[in-house]
């Protein structure tokens, strides 16, 4: 008998679908086991949600608020706890889940204030009646999330959904089923009534029920550009149905005058190497200029990167990385490194998979300068490609030479370098000075290119979670002073 992990209609059931498992890609122990959602319960999960539809949608939103309140208060009570499974499922450092799970909390303050500010009533005057500008929830939308923030990201999508009034089917990443059934719990222990979020577990099959079921209304997708792409294709041909897709990115970092080496030196690995590379902003590839001071950066970049801790999420001192997701994605990123060496880049430090079985893996640096058929890819870990280039003309068309366009950034004390830079980049995410890592809910969150389809998350992510509805209305119905020609009362 497997455990009872899928959530549909408030209550909690054992999958009919075949039985897959989470490892702890740091210890390679198996920390979960269930059985996936079959078509059946994917159908069952979505009548759910219709079904609560019309009920929530049209509750005062200061009711739907208060048990987004609720569970962001079970958040905060829960914090410890859900940081140890997030890190137990990731990898990531107890340290940085501790950080996922607060900004999980910080979403819901978040996004009520963006619901009411991108999608709250307006009344605009008119003669003789009352103009407005309301907004409706869409009615059922299914929730994709990616493994590594299996609670901040389809949080992202979730709260939104659910404060302007939509019910949810959510769908979480099979690397990361752990992480959603306890926040769904929590969900449910803060007072969802049945229907309202249902949970769907199970690999790609699952999802592809999910995805091509043609009772929900909307689907938001954070995840990888390939998925995405197949999803965008699929809701072709479908314009009633709204797809918010967040997808990958093939980041650039330009450095150009920098009297702080070290600060730079920071940023970059705040960029590169965070959650071992496993960020869509992350930095894949660093712009450096020709010459000694470009040398020297570089030489100080390797000499830290190749000091940071990698370790277990929970050990004591804690590390700068833990382990990547799983073991396959660390001979992913050996592989990857021995493909851009067989292109003819030069390895300026090593990635190396630390321990047989685990996704433990060390950070890597390779010079591509020069590499002609340079691949458009996102390698999704701890892999930064330096490119050196001559002037910031040059540093700039290379960084735009990518599919993506989600995070870019530059290092630089000039402000005209700025002004140049933030001129010719093509990304939604353009920082100065700053790590290009760790966006803020309070912007829009979304790319352009091939990283996304123009409809942003965080504080945009009202946008696209309800639609807007114009109304004239008047008191009474009156005949009109003067009449259109060609009539006659
Ligand atoms: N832009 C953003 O906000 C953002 C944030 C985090 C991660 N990401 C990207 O996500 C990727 C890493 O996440 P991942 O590997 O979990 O992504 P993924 O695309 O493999 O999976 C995402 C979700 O889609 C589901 N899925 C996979 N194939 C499917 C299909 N054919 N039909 C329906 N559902 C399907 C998965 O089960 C999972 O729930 C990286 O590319 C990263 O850049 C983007
Ligand atoms: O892996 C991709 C997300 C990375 C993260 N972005 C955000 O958290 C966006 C803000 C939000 O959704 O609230 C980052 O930039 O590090």
């Amino acid at each position: 008998m497997t455990e009872a992990v899928q959530y549909i209609n408030g209550e909690w059931l054992t999958g009919a679908g075949a039985v897959f498992e989470s490892l702890d890609p740091a210890k390679n122990e198996v920390i979960w086991q269930g059985a996936a959602a079959d078509e059946a319960q994917v159908n069952d999960a979505v009548a759910a949600a219709r079904a609560a539809s019309a009920d929530w949608g049209f509750r005062p939103v200061a009711e739907r608020l208060a048990i987004i309140k609720a569970f962001a208060g079970l958040l905060e009570q829960h914090k410890p706890q859900l940081a140890k499974l997030i890190a137990q499922e990731t990898g990531k450092p107890e340290w940085e889940a501790l950080t996922e799970v607060a900004a999980m909390i910080g979403k819901a303050g978040l996004s009520e204030k963006a619901y009411f500010e991108r999608t709250g009533t307006v009344e605009n005057p008119m003669a003789g009646a009352q103009a407005f500008v309301r907004h409706k929830p869409h009615g059922v939308v299914a929730v994709f999330g990616p493994y590594n923030f299996p609670g901040h990201l389809p949080n992202g999508h979730i709260i939104p959904a659910l404060i302007a009034g939509n019910t949810v089917v959510f769908k979480p990443s099979e690397l990361t089923p752990m992480v959603a059934q306890e926040t769904v719990r929590l969900w449910h222990e803060a007072g969802l009534p049945a229907g309202v979020l249902n949970l769907v577990q199970g690999e790609v099959s699952t999802g592809k029920a999910l995805a091509a079921h043609d009772g929900i209304d909307g689907l938001f997708f954070t995840g990888s550009s390939n998925t995405g792409k197949l999803l965008h294709q699929q809701y072709a041909g479908r314009p009633g149905k709204i797809l918010a897709l967040e997808m990958g990115g093939n980041n650039p970092l330009v450095v150009t005058e920098v009297v702080d080496v070290d600060a730079a030196v920071h940023a970059i690995i705040q960029s590169a190497f965070i959650t071992s590379g496993q960020r869509c902003t992350c930095a894949r590839r660093l712009l450096v200029p020709v010459g000694e001071a470009g040398d020297r950066l570089l030489a100080r970049l390797v000499a830290v990167s190749k000091a940071i801790r990698v370790g277990h999420y929970d050990a004591d001192p804690q590390p700068f990385m833990g382990a990547m997701i799983s073991e396959r994605a660390a001979r992913g990123m050996v592989a990857a490194q021995a493909h851009l060496l067989a292109f003819g880049g030069e390895s300026l430090l090593m990635l190396k998979h630390l321990q047989p079985g685990t996704g433990l893996v060390s950070p890597g640096i390779v010079d591509v300068t020069g590499i002609d058929q340079l691949p458009d890819e996102e390698y999704f870990g701890p892999l930064l490609q330096v490119i050196r280039f001559n002037d910031l003309p040059e540093a700039l068309s290379l960084a735009n030479r990518t599919r993506y366009g989600l995070s870019a950034g530059l290092l630089s004390d000039s402000e005209a370098d700025w002004d140049y830079f933030y001129r010719h980049i093509r990304a939604g995410i353009v920082n100065r000075n700053r790590p290009i890592t760790g966006a803020s809910g309070a912007a829009p969150f979304g790319g352009v290119g091939d990283s996304g389809n123009h409809r942003a998350s965080a504080y945009y992510a009202a946008d696209y979670c309800a639609y807007p509805v114009a109304s004239v209305e008047g008191d009474s119905l009156n005949m009109p002073d003067t009449q259109s020609p060609g009539l006659s009362f």
